[in-house]
């Protein structure tokens, strides 16, 4: 049994210093030379904990943290997109994670991006406020505490950055997170802490550190503990051509050892592979490439956790966020059929009619259809990774028959090969196309709500609407053929060709045209006194003055209003509506029976 390093992944927007948070580590690292300097991983640099002791310069001692794990493995790729391509099945490789946010920009689309790709891998993070350096009148302390730094400043600065943690605060409040300045956090575990830091000047990165080393042994202690000589467990962060090597697997293991010759299973977009490993490599120190000219040099094994580059045959089609497993002899078919189940779970090809999602790579595929699911149950016909193809366009079509919202394309981070464009706009299938997860589900289910809207629009025109006249008494001025008088709406919008009943439910014509102050208008609303003429009435045998006429709603209609459309009616349509049903039931006792407007 070994603890194994936590793996770390920085998040956050565009421009808001993710680059420069790694940059500044790595360096700092590099400066403590004496305690080990940083170990290069592929794709990822280990930070030693005694490298991390001298950057935090007493604040383990300070909040009474152990040192029990080996240091931390930061992800040289920041982004969200490598934090999802670092899948393993029900979660991520990340085991922490920090969210950087520009302090004074706060929140921007990829900040709640990360958050949401966080929140659904229930990763555990830190937010780093960044650049407190450019809050108006800061004296920097290079490399110092934040706490050291802040009670250096004059009141008004520090009154300033303490307004703008307060609205990452509440940012965070917004998203279901309760968050904190981490020195006011009371419960790790329940609280999100937020420290302040400048990724060029280094304040605050002892703290962001040391709060690292804190969570990951607090809280992950059996996540971190491995067998370091059982077999390995990893993810695919990259497929790489690698001159004089061919196709090369840059993997991050997180469990057991990875061995050269060892046999490994592997995903291809189509399948499993098994192949054998030829060479691991590891980056060499910067002097001895200079010397060799090659990047690389050999080892025998690597523990987790750790960044190594495989060398194997046949690895070509392999998926960036595939998983990696050693198998031996003996259980190769198992591993094999987990392995492809995986697969299989993620690209779902079940619903006949439903939208086509395509993605970038195994993680992003899942996270895209994750977060769909929250957002909607629109059922989903493909789910695949790779870019948009014309078979893509074909499939949306059919679905696109079924009905129209389904006939879709949600593209995350891909293209739309030639081959499919030219296809499209006949097929009338609609791609949707983003680099934000939650954008691309936005626009779509916008979109969507906007045809339903018109879909329901159109149905309300055509259906029966409950409506109430009263026939105003002095205001008849034909008796029939057709009759025509004066009348006032108490409820609901009169139109042509609405048939009208009485209150005992007999059928006195249907109302033909609409006319106030002498010219034809197309409806009249609740409380419009106007002339109408109804075709089939006859004043003083089937209609007399004063009497109370309501639309004649078929049973179909009423169907109709009372499932789809029971909140398009206003209160007093609602009200007309259970009044024509009482008097419809005088006549049919079963009309509209199993349909409810409550
Ligand atoms: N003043 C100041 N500038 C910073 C700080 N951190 C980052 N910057 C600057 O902000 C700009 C963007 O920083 P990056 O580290 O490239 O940001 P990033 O998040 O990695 O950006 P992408 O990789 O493009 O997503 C650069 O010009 C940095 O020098 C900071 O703490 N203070």
């Amino acid at each position: 049994m070994k603890i194994r390093s936590p793996i770390v992944s920085v998040l956050g927007h565009v421009d808001h210093g993710k680059t420069t948070l790694l940059d500044n580590i790595r360096g700092t690292a590099i400066a403590h030379k004496e305690a080990g300097g940083i170990t290069q991983h592929i794709g990822a640099t280990e930070i030693p904990i005694k490298v991390i002791e001298e950057i935090c310069k007493g604040l383990l001692e300070k909040y009474s943290i152990q040192r029990i794990i080996p240091g931390l493995l930061f992800i040289d790729t920041p982004g969200h997109e490598a934090f999802t391509t670092l899948r393993k099945r029900g979660g991520s490789l990340a085991d922490l994670a920090i969210l950087i946010v520009d302090i004074n920009e706060g929140f921007k689309p990829q900040t709640y991006e990360a958050l949401n790709i966080l929140k659904m891998y229930k990763t555990p993070f830190v937010v780093a406020a960044n650049k407190i350096d450019k809050i108006r009148g800061w004296k920097a302390h290079k490399n110092s505490s934040f706490l050291e730094t802040f009670e250096k400043q004059v009141p008004k600065v520090q009154q300033s950055l303490e307004t703008k943690i307060y609205e990452l605060v509440g940012s965070l409040h917004e998203e279901g997170f309760n968050a904190e300045r981490f020195d006011r956090v009371t419960d790790f575990t329940s609280q999100v802490s937020i420290v302040p830091i400048s990724a060029l000047t280094g304040e605050g990165i002892p703290e962001l550190l040391t709060l690292l080393i804190g969570l990951a042994q607090q809280y992950l202690k059996d996540q971190l503990t491995i067998e370091s000589d059982s077999p390995a467990k990893g993810t695919i962060l990259e497929v790489k051509e690698e001159k004089g090597l061919g196709t090369t697997l840059d993997a991050i293991i997180y469990d057991g050892v990875l061995k050269q010759n060892d046999k490994i299973v592997l995903l291809t977009l189509e399948d499993v592979v098994v192949t054998r490993i030829r060479s691991l490599l590891k980056p060499k120190p910067l002097e001895e490439i200079r010397e060799s000219k090659t990047e690389f040099k050999r080892v025998k094994e690597v523990v987790a956790a750790s960044g190594v580059k495989i060398v194997a045959p046949g690895v070509k089609d392999v998926i960036p966020g595939s998983p990696l497993r050693v198998a031996k002899d003996e259980n190769l078919e198992d591993i094999r059929n987990e392995i492809r189940k995986e697969l299989e779970e993620v690209k779902i090809e079940t619903d006949k009619a439903g939208i086509v999602i395509k993605a970038d790579t195994l993680g992003s595929l899942e996270a895209v259809i994750k977060l769909l699911k929250e957002e909607t149950d629109v059922p989903i016909r493909v789910a695949d990774i790779g870019d948009v193809s014309q078979r893509d366009v074909i499939e949306a079509e059919v679905s696109k028959n079924t009905d129209e919202i389904y006939g879709v394309i949600l593209a995350f981070n891909v293209k739309i090969l030639p081959s499919a464009k030219t296809i499209l706009e006949e097929s009338g299938v609609k791609v949707f196309s983003n680099n934000v997860i939650y954008k691309l589900i936005e626009d779509y289910v916008d979109w969507m709500k906007e045809i339903k809207e018109r879909r329901k629009k159109s149905l309300m025109e055509s259906i029966i609407r409950p409506v109430k006249i009263r026939i105003l008494p002095g205001f008849v001025f034909r008796s029939s053929k057709p009759a025509i008088t004066g009348i006032e709406v108490l409820a609901g919008k009169l139109k042509p060709g609405y048939n009208l009943i009485r209150e005992d439910g007999n059928v006195v014509g249907t109302v033909g045209s609409i006319q106030d102050k002498g010219k034809n208008i197309k409806s009249a609303k609740k409380g419009q006194k106007v002339a109408i003429s109804i075709k089939g009435g006859i004043i003083g045998r089937n209609i007399e003055e004063g009497d109370i006429l309501y639309s004649d709603i078929p049973e179909k209609d009423y169907k109709i209003l009372s499932k789809q459309l029971k909140n398009e009616l206003t209160a007093d349509e609602q009200e007309t509506l259970e009044e024509i049903v009482k008097i419809k039931r005088k006549v049919d006792p079963t009309y509209g029976t199993g349909y409810s407007l409550s």
